[in-house]
């Protein structure tokens, strides 16, 4: 059997990896008998006229060109516009007979709602793609095993394989080989060149592709950076040797002890890793060096090779104009090949290949879906909002996730959706109109005045403005346009937003008193360093449970800090591990009032100044020695001590203030007794201001919806 082709990460699954399915392997699908389940699940599938192409134990669907549902044909574009050969309506009651879908659930409630009971066990229901199918999915395959796989089932047995091999290679040799004769052998030789030639041509296409994944031109040159003048090569460099010499110190570092050479330091590998990892992926050193210490060395070549890499397209079901089935059926009629995006998500579905640009079908015009990445639905189902509620989503726009918020509450209660940016404001606006959104008030505010603009939400969202480290693959110049300053200035304001969205929460709300910081970064300055300084400065919340039924814990080390082991409860997500955007969510509870001296103190010029000028380095103090003291300030009761809220001291401040300027100094190569003057220039607060009052709004998530 031919190796199968791996799937581009466009076409493969999103969301947790497949578990393991034992059955496939070895003897054991050879012995298992079919079951009545399967037997009559594969009665079910040749009446179901659609073509099912296993991918990662997916199933999905594509149409033909008139509309239908078609039994055979892999993904391939079709190549005439798609017209429905009948109304719409009438197509859609034919697929639904014959699939028998008019007998699965059509219940608005479940489609709706994030019931994260269902997302392990639920129906799904695109398609009458309920457990049951998917389930015997692998029955079919296993059945289907039995009888024209026993082959394979073989191929396990190495003494069977062996055998199989002898047997092959003699009915090759008597088919194939021909009698060496004088008048046959000039041709034989010249079929021998053609086969060369062709391999040739073949093996330089695909040096070419590799070279257009990194959009760095191929060249067989030299490495070194220097001519022999000493001025910088304009080479390009030689990617095939890079790629290799990457792997190779990869290898070593995963397995120093073993491998290395002795005369050189693990320090010396790490920078002739970064070094190559730069040339080969275009990022900028700081930023290399950032992101590579985030993984073991292996899994650090995976994130950056996922980055080089779309993620697959996805859209949101609005389930207060349809349901996923519906939508899914007219998508399916206009061309376009979808599967639901996993069973963690009932509204989600991936697009694999689509005639129609899916910004300007009617239904998009009709507001049926929104195009969303898929890890912007995990914020909302952290924060799971419900009918009636009062909530707030801090930095809404374009909508995205304010959208998914009004469906899950069913457009009751009522959101407050606020952006400090008033052109991305209009986005919002459009989105909330397109999708039908009427339980929603939107404002123009910095969210710092959260909440001397208004308070006592049941949930509040913030997903914040940052680097994007997480969405490179939609944005590559994340790899060379953000620098030091910027993880300065962006976890500056992030500390100060999340300090407002608790103190803007109702800790005695009924239903919610609950929180969720999601960014779309995967560094720890902008997540558990934000999440850890909330944690120190309101002890009066706590971290709790996302819900989520899959990501990577957050860190509770990382380098030389050390975070609140309750840093377990955030989720981390990454390309490479689930083919999704990198992403960052954490959930607080708010367990007692703040005080309101805290609350006046943000936003305070006082306040202001430090947060901005030197907030990171305080943080970090606290962080790097005491983990947590603040929290550990709680009354016997479990309630807090009130002396425990981070309002300020004056005096205390200025210690702190004045270590951190050292510190900075000290990182800027000055010298902290040099000059106060050059000191207090070099630390001017404006440079590292946070963007709501500046030029220019960060915004990694920007392009999650196509308006
Ligand atoms: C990651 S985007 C939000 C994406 C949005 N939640 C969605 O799902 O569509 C961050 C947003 O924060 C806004 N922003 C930046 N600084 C802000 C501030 N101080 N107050 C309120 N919004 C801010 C930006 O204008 C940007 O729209």
């Amino acid at each position: 059997m031919a190796p199968s082709k791996p799937l581009s990460r466009r076409m493969q699954k999103q969301g947790p990896p497949a578990p393991l399915d034992e059955s496939r392997i070895g003897n054991k699908r050879k012995l298992s008998a079919p079951t009545n389940g399967a037997i009559k699940k594969q009665k079910k599938i040749s009446a179901l006229p659609v073509n099912r192409n296993k991918q990662n134990g997916g199933t999905k669907y594509t149409a033909n060109s008139a509309g239908k549902t078609s039994t055979k044909g892999s993904f391939k574009p079709q190549q005439k516009p798609v017209k429905p050969a009948k109304p719409v309506k009438a197509m859609m009651a034919d697929v639904e007979d014959v699939t028998g879908l008019s007998d699965v659930s059509d219940d608005a409630e479940g489609e709706a709602g994030v019931d994260l009971d269902g997302l392990s066990g639920g129906k799904i229901d695109v398609l009458g793609l309920d457990d049951d199918e998917m389930d015997s999915d692998a029955d079919d395959f296993a059945n289907a095993l039995s009888a024209s796989e026993d082959e394979d089932v073989l191929d396990s047995d190495p003494e069977m394989q062996a055998q199989k091999g002898v047997w092959s290679e003699d009915d090759d040799d008597s088919d194939g080989e021909e009698l060496l004769t004088a008048a046959n052998i000039a041709g034989l030789s010249q079929r021998l060149d053609k086969q060369q030639a062709q391999e040739d041509a073949e093996a330089e296409a695909e040096l070419a592709d590799d070279a257009l994944q990194t959009n760095i031109a191929p060249a067989d040159l030299d490495m070194d950076d220097d001519d022999e003048e000493g001025k910088t090569s304009k080479l390009a460099p030689d990617l095939q040797l890079l790629r290799t010499r990457i792997t190779e110190t990869v290898r070593v570092l995963s397995n120093f002890k073993e491998l290395r050479d002795q005369t050189r330091s693990r320090a010396e590998y790490t920078q002739a890793v970064l070094k190559d990892i730069c040339a080969y992926y275009s990022y900028s050193p700081f930023l290399a060096e950032k992101l590579f210490s985030l993984f073991p060395p292996q899994e650090a070549l995976a994130f950056f090779d996922a980055n080089e890499t779309p993620r697959p397209m996805v859209i949101r079901t609005n389930t207060l104009r349809t349901h996923r089935r519906d939508l899914a059926h007219t998508l399916i009629n206009r061309g376009v090949s979808l599967e639901p995006v996993g069973k963690w998500s009932k509204v989600g579905l991936q697009v694999y290949e689509s005639q129609v640009p899916l910004g300007a079908t009617p239904e998009y015009l009709a507001g049926h879906y929104i195009l969303q990445a898929a890890s912007s639905f995990l914020p909302v189902m952290a924060l799971a909002p419900q009918e009636h509620e009062r909530c707030l989503d801090m930095a809404a726009a374009p909508g995205g996730k304010t959208t998914h918020m009004a469906a899950l509450m069913k457009n009751t209660g009522c959101i407050f959706a606020n952006d400090a940016s008033k052109d991305r404001a209009k986005g919002l606006i459009g989105n909330i109109h397109r999708l039908g959104v009427k339980n929603t008030i939107v404002c123009n505010y910095n969210a710092q005045e959260f909440p001397r603009v208004m308070g006592g939400f049941d949930r509040v969202l913030l997903d914040a403005p940052c680097s994007g480290t997480g969405v490179i693959a939609k944005d590559p110049s994340v790899k060379t346009n953000k620098t030091q300053d910027d993880f300065l200035r962006l976890p500056h304001l992030q500390k100060q937003l999340l300090l407002s969205a608790i103190d803007s929460v109702d800790h005695a709300s009924k239903t919610g008193g609950y929180i969720v910081y999601s960014t779309c970064s995967v560094t720890v300055e902008e997540n558990e360093q934000v999440v850890q300084y909330a944690l120190n400065k309101r002890p009066n919340v706590k971290l709790v449970s996302t819900g989520l039924i899959f990501g990577k814990e957050g860190f509770t080390k990382y380098m030389s800090k050390r975070f609140h082991p309750s840093m377990k409860e955030t989720r981390r997500y990454y390309p490479h591990a689930f083919n999704v955007d990198g992403f960052f969510v954490a959930k607080f509870k708010k367990t007692a009032v703040t005080p309101a001296d805290a609350v006046k103190a943000q936003g305070t010029p006082a306040e202001q100044a430090r947060v901005n000028g030197v907030a990171a380095d305080v943080e970090n103090d606290v962080v790097d020695g005491d983990v947590h003291a603040a929290v550990e300030d709680e009354d016997d009761e479990g309630g807090v001590k009130l002396g425990a809220f981070g309002g300020w001291d004056d005096e205390e401040d200025a210690v702190y203030i004045e270590r951190s300027l050292k510190k900075q100094l000290r990182r800027k190569g000055i010298d902290p007794k040099a000059s106060k003057s050059k000191a207090v220039r070099a630390l001017d607060p404006k440079k590292v201001t946070g963007d709501v009052n500046g030029k220019k709004q960060e915004n990694g998530d920007e392009s999650e919806t196509i308006v």
